[in-house]
């Protein structure tokens, strides 16, 4: 059974973007839809604009005054200090003007993309939490984590440095251009002349470099995925002594990305020192043309001296607008992913507010029906034909059956992870669709072979994070189920901070801990899914009677190959091929002689055996 996870709650997702439309202009709708968490930032983005339009001009300005003080100061010979000083103190004014303005720039853009990926994140990580379990089946847990992580940090290039890009790169080319246009305009169409070749040459190299940059990118998603598959997996690894096997392969995915990565930097110093070569070239040409027309007095040196100063930062914006555009691209391609996941509507759905059931946990008797039900993850290969099932308040169900028999799909359905195809799946008279999931849940509690724990404090781990449960309550909890004095003997009692998954923790104890969960949570329906398999004996016996207890009074599923597990359960479904085929209690089912008796005997020899 594939791992069973809470969502609740109904479909979500930013507000305002249109459905799904895979092809064409999915790009463009997905690009629409980002777009709009920019939306609220308008004025910070206005804010934006107007500082990198003060700071450039500031900036460019300041060649502009000292061709004035060459021109109309030192070359007429003038010994007017103070006009020297006013342009000394504008000068300066220029530059803290600048400097202020940039420094403003950039933390208003910061501020505004940082917020903006911080909603996408929050959005996106909320609608996958709201997804169905059939969503999960079909993605991959890896790509998922990229998104999360790795989409929305380019999505955060695109605010912080494709945007800033675009506004100040795009207004400082607009303004060389004016600035070069009022000196003069001969030398100033030279200098656009140039601008075909250099964009050919920025486009073509930037094509190539976009692809190595892919290519040292995949790569060293290999080696990461293959790093962490391997590090999860070291315990195999080390038991099967592959470790020579493990670094041989490494090593291979280790060299890919070496060889990606320095084909990559090597393009890319090609490509700088090219357009550096390139800016040169225009340089010696302007000095060339502008040089000869100072000497034959058609040009004033200083006007020359602006002209150079310039040509020498046209090209920079170009470099930085061509070297965005790769990102850009990238852009697209993260926001299309994220688009496509913001917009897939969680196939199990809250029922309309108007049309909802609501049930309150404490008034729940816990009846359950599975009423003529079909269904299958495929739908076309049904893995229950058909069931119709009635199961009485507080009755202890025992669930048997050989591997795949439909025993954990019974549950997912049951908690509704999946909807039935066909038929109907009740609590107390009312299809399980009516109740909004998120009660739904609280009725049901479900307990599995590998219990899920998180990183955080063992008292955390039992009450989920919730502040509104005392740490009495859950004192209360572990004493009920017996764990209070494994958690006691451990180094910080329950303050105690569990690592991943609770890696410190023994299969048993963590199990001890979700049992604690379910006591803190009180649901009326118990489920547990081959709860005790992996236990040893005496954690079992301990585990067996923190069941007895927390069953009391509920309606209790245990699926079980274990026999010894549901032998004591007022009734015991043998489950094959999806379908119940046998039932009754153990007593029963041993005079009819079937396939229950056959498990059992089974269980004897292999019990022998041991
Ligand atoms: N998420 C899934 N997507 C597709 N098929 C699935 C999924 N989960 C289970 N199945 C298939 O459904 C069938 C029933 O699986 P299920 O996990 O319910 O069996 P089970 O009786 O609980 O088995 P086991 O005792 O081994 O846990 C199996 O054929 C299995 O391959």
């Amino acid at each position: 059974m594939s791992s069973l996870t809470h969502s609740s709650a109904s479909a979500g997702g930013p507000k305002n973007t249109p459905p799904a439309q895979p092809g064409e202009g999915s790009k463009l709708n997905a690009f629409r839809s980002i777009l709009t968490y920019a939306r609220p930032h308008r004025l910070t983005f206005l804010g934006i604009f107007f500082c990198a339009l003060l700071a450039i001009s500031a900036d460019l300005l300041q060649p502009y005054l000292v061709s004035i003080v060459i021109d109309k100061h030192l070359a007429v010979g003038s010994k007017d200090m103070s006009f020297l000083v006013q342009i000394g103190i504008i000068y300066s004014v220029l530059a803290i003007v600048s400097f202020a303005f940039t420094y403003l720039q950039n933390n208003l853009l910061q501020f505004a993309g940082q917020h903006i990926v911080a909603r996408i994140r929050k959005d996106l990580f909320g609608h996958i939490s709201k997804l169905s379990m059939s969503f999960f089946d079909r993605f991959h847990i890896g790509s998922l984590v990229t998104n999360v992580s790795s989409d929305t940090e380019t999505i955060s290039q695109f605010f912080t440095q494709v945007l800033l890009s675009l506004i100040r790169d795009g207004m400082m080319l607009i303004l060389i251009l004016f600035f070069m246009f009022q000196l003069d305009p001969m030398l100033a169409w030279y200098a656009v002349l140039i601008l075909p070749v250099v964009a050919v040459v920025a486009i073509t190299f930037r094509t190539y470099l976009r692809k190595t940059y892919q290519e040292a990118r995949s790569r060293l998603s290999r080696l990461i995925a293959f790093t962490a598959e391997n590090l999860s997996g070291m315990f195999l690894i080390q038991a099967f002594h592959q470790e020579k096997e493990q670094e041989r392969r490494f090593a291979e995915q280790n060299e890919n990305y070496f060889t990606a990565n320095v084909r990559q930097i090597r393009s890319n110093v090609i490509f700088n020192r090219t357009f550096d070569i390139l800016g040169n070239l225009a340089l010696v040409l302007i000095v060339w043309l502008g040089g000869r027309a100072a000497l034959n007095m058609e040009l004033q040196v200083g006007v020359l001296y602006a002209f150079i100063s310039y040509i020498r930062q046209f090209f920079q914006p170009i470099n930085q607008i061509t070297s965005q555009w790769n990102t850009f691209q990238s852009t697209t391609v993260s926001m299309e992913r994220l688009w496509r996941i913001l917009n897939t509507q969680p196939e199990v759905k809250d029922p309309d507010p108007d049309q909802a059931k609501p049930l309150k946990t404490e008034e729940v008797q816990g009846r359950i029906d599975f009423e003529n039900i079909t269904f299958g993850y495929d739908p076309s290969r049904p893995v229950i034909p058909h069931m119709d099932l009635h199961i009485r308040p507080g009755e202890m169900v025992g669930i048997v059956g050989t591997t795949g028999a439909g025993k954990s799909t019974m549950i997912a359905l049951l908690n509704r992870f999946y909807d039935v195809s066909k038929g109907k799946v009740l609590i107390d008279g009312i299809d399980i669709r009516e109740i909004p999931q998120e009660q739904l849940h609280r009725i049901v509690g479900l307990i599995q072979q590998e219990p899920f724990l998180f990183s955080g404090s063992i008292i955390d781990n039992v009450r989920l994070f919730r502040e509104d449960v005392s740490r009495e309550q859950v004192m209360e909890a572990c004493r009920f189920v017996g764990a209070h004095p494994m958690i006691e003997r451990l180094s910080d009692g329950y303050d105690t901070k569990l690592s991943e998954r609770g890696s410190g923790l023994s299969a048993g104890e963590r199990q001890l801990i979700s049992f604690a969960r379910i006591m803190v949570f009180q649901p009326r329906i118990l489920i547990l899914d081959e709860a005790t398999a992996n236990l040893d004996s005496h954690t079992e016996q301990l585990v067996q009677e923190a069941l007895q207890s927390v069953s009391r009074g509920r309606t209790t599923l245990v699926i079980a190959h274990r026999l010894s597990t549901v032998m004591h359960a007022d009734r015991i479904l043998v489950m094959k091929d999806g379908e119940i085929v046998e039932e009754g209690s153990h007593h029963q089912l041993m005079a009819v002689g079937g396939y229950y008796q056959e498990l059992y005997h089974h269980a004897l020899q292999a019990g022998a055996k041991e």
